[in-house]
């Protein structure tokens, strides 16, 4: 309402401004306090308080229209969050045609095309169009209907003109999008810390630098080629049917005028409302990028959810028992799985319990389907076939934070916070109050307590180098952060702990002593061990051992070396080679 206000105000100016200057002659004639001096000092004062409210509510409707903005973006940016926090799966996060949506979604709102331009410039709309339609009406009334029929088209076809510019932008993103993404991941590469090292060693800037460029010029060029062809001939053509229309309705008017068939002030008012609504025809700035592209984020998140819908299986959602403590062991029932979008079966009739009270060694090459058995577990998928059963109930029917509470998993990728030291180990029990004590006796009993003690500000200092006051960790270092986080999670209530490959950053050596010494500790702890490498876990109360998403052995080191199956040989290859001083990973990998 106010927009609209703010839209007329100015034609109610130009009624008053024209009356003003309609009255000046009649005025000058009768000189000081004569009626015509006294009616022109009306008009005067009248629009001189038209102009001083108009310059008083457009900032008005400029600040309401930011306000607009933020609330509007303010709830899109908890969608985008909550769309890509929901904790029933992950499987629309690792798909890349949904991922991509959900970047476009994000990397809309970096680039300032917001949903909430989109509203602030549809509301900024009004007080164009309000003023147009103002215009018009003025024209009409005051010289002639025709001139205004033409003024408004002629208006109307420099808006088609440049909408249709700006509407290039959004016909090419089927091409620029995967190309821009592209671009960014190089200039990412090229200018995080995370690919330094290698760039330099490699010698990859300058290969990084031409794939940059030229990714970038590849998604511009399109653009440019269309710009070119819309702001080129059809550009010339409207240029001239606006100028050729305006200036035959101006002279129209002014000849008029000369014939004495308008008056003064019918003039002026014309020859304003044509100049107010041909002005009218430019790029508006605070609404054409907004409303044409701010929902682009939008339709890319809506693009998203849907995806994460159906690649998420449909129970994930629905699942809403309480999980009870657990206390007996995890089974694997006849658990087939393949990846969506793909047939391929990455577990094919799994068939495993974990005991209650046992260290299982879960052995296997690469892709050998361990850490989808463990994404299973967590239930951030869940199976194609089969069930996985906790007690005796389907782990899909409860309520999937509650079963994860359950469960502390320290994933090969797992997170490294770039918080403090307690922050990243209290994480594993994030929905309870942080307990100062427990946190230093889980570094403790991680092995990481000697290093943290050595830290600037021991448990509180943060771990990033981003801060003057912060630290990093080794890699192997960062690991037993993270087994210190499972740790915690343990002493919080987790039944289960499963770590997958928790030693990927320890040396031979180190990685023996700290099988060795974990093993020792989890004694009488439900606990999952994955690891690629045989030799490492031979001190587990049970190993089992996975090939083609299938048990294929299951025993004790000792009763699996005298199967002399599978187990056995790779075990007796890793020791030789391993004696032999060699890389023992360079063997299975
Ligand atoms: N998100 C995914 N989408 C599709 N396929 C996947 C996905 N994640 C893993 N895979 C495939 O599933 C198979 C098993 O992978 P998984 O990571 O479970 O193996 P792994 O035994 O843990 O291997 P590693 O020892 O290398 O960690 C692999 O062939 C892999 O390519």
């Amino acid at each position: 309402m106010l927009n609209v206000l703010v839209g007329v105000l100015p034609g109610g100016f130009m009624i008053a401004s024209s009356i003003v200057v309609g009255s000046a002659p009649a005025a000058v004639v009768g000189g000081l306090g004569s009626p015509a001096w006294g009616s022109l000092v009306v008009a005067f004062a009248v629009s001189a308080g038209l102009l001083f409210v108009q310059q008083l509510l457009a900032p008005l409707s400029v600040s309401l229209g930011r306000v607009l903005k933020h609330q509007v973006d303010g709830r899109f940016h908890d969608q985008i969050l909550a769309a890509s926090l929901r904790s029933t799966g992950i499987a629309g996060l690792e798909d890349h045609q949904a991922a991509g949506d959900l970047w476009l979604a994000a990397e809309q709102l970096e680039r300032g095309r917001t949903p909430g331009d989109a509203a602030a410039g549809t509301v900024a709309l009004v007080v164009k169009y309000t003023q147009l339609a103002t215009y018009t009406v003025l024209l009409g009334v005051a010289v002639s209907w025709w001139a205004a029929a033409v003024v408004c088209l002629v208006t109307m076809t420099f808006r088609v003109g440049h909408r249709a510019v700006v509407r290039i932008y959004t016909r090419l993103r089927p091409i620029m999008g995967p190309l821009r993404r592209e671009s960014m991941y190089f200039r990412d590469l090229g200018t995080g810390p995370g690919a330094a090292k290698e760039t330099r060693v490699f010698g990859l800037t300058g290969w990084l630098a031409e794939r940059y460029r030229s990714s970038a010029l590849a998604a511009l060029r399109p653009v440019w080629r269309e710009r070119r062809r819309a702001n080129g001939v059809a550009f010339a053509w409207r240029t001239v049917f606006g100028v050729v229309m305006a200036v035959l309705v101006l002279a129209w008017m002014l000849s008029s005028a000369a014939a004495g068939q308008l008056s003064l002030t019918h003039l002026v008012l014309g020859v304003q409302a044509t100049l107010g609504a041909i002005s009218l025809g430019e790029f508006y700035h605070e609404s054409d990028n907004g409303t044409q592209f701010g929902m682009q984020s939008v339709s890319a998140l809506r693009r998203f959810q849907e995806a994460s819908a159906a690649l998420d299986a449909p129970q994930a959602a629905a699942s809403t028992e309480s999980a009870a403590p657990l206390l007996g062991g995890v089974r694997f029932k006849n658990v087939s799985f393949a990846y969506p979008g793909s047939d391929r079966l990455v577990l094919d009739g799994l068939d495993l319990t974990i005991q209650a009270g046992q260290c299982t060694a879960l052995v296997g090459l690469n892709g050998s389907g361990k850490t989808t058995l463990v994404k299973l577990l967590s239930r951030l998928y869940e199976p194609t076939s089969g069930a996985i059963l906790a007690d005796g109930r389907a782990i899909s029917s409860l309520e999937a934070d509650a079963w994860r509470r359950q469960i502390a998993v320290i994933f090969q990728d797992f997170n490294r916070y770039e918080l403090s030291v307690a922050d990243n180990i209290a994480f594993g029990a994030v929905e309870q109050p942080a307990d100062p004590g427990r946190v230093a006796a889980a570094a403790h009993k991680a092995g990481i307590d000697g290093a943290i003690a050595k830290l600037p500000h021991g448990l509180g200092t943060l771990l990033s180098r981003r801060y003057a006051e912060g630290a990093e960790l080794s890699g192997g270092q960062w690991q037993r952060i993270a087994l210190a986080r499972a740790l915690y999670a343990m002493d919080h209530g987790a039944r289960l702990l499963v770590l997958d490959e928790p030693t990927s950053a320890l040396d031979v050596r180190a990685e023996a002593a700290f099988y060795e010494e974990f093993i020792a500790n989890a004694r009488g702890r439900t606990t999952l061990l994955i690891s690629h490498r045989f030799s490492s876990i031979r001190h587990a109360d049970r190993i089992v051992v996975l090939e083609h998403g299938r048990v294929v052995e299951d025993g004790t080191h000792q009763s699996l070396l005298d199967q002399g199956g599978r187990y056995a040989g790779l075990y007796d290859l890793q020791a030789r080679r391993f004696q032999a001083g060699e890389d023992i990973e360079g063997t299975e990998r």
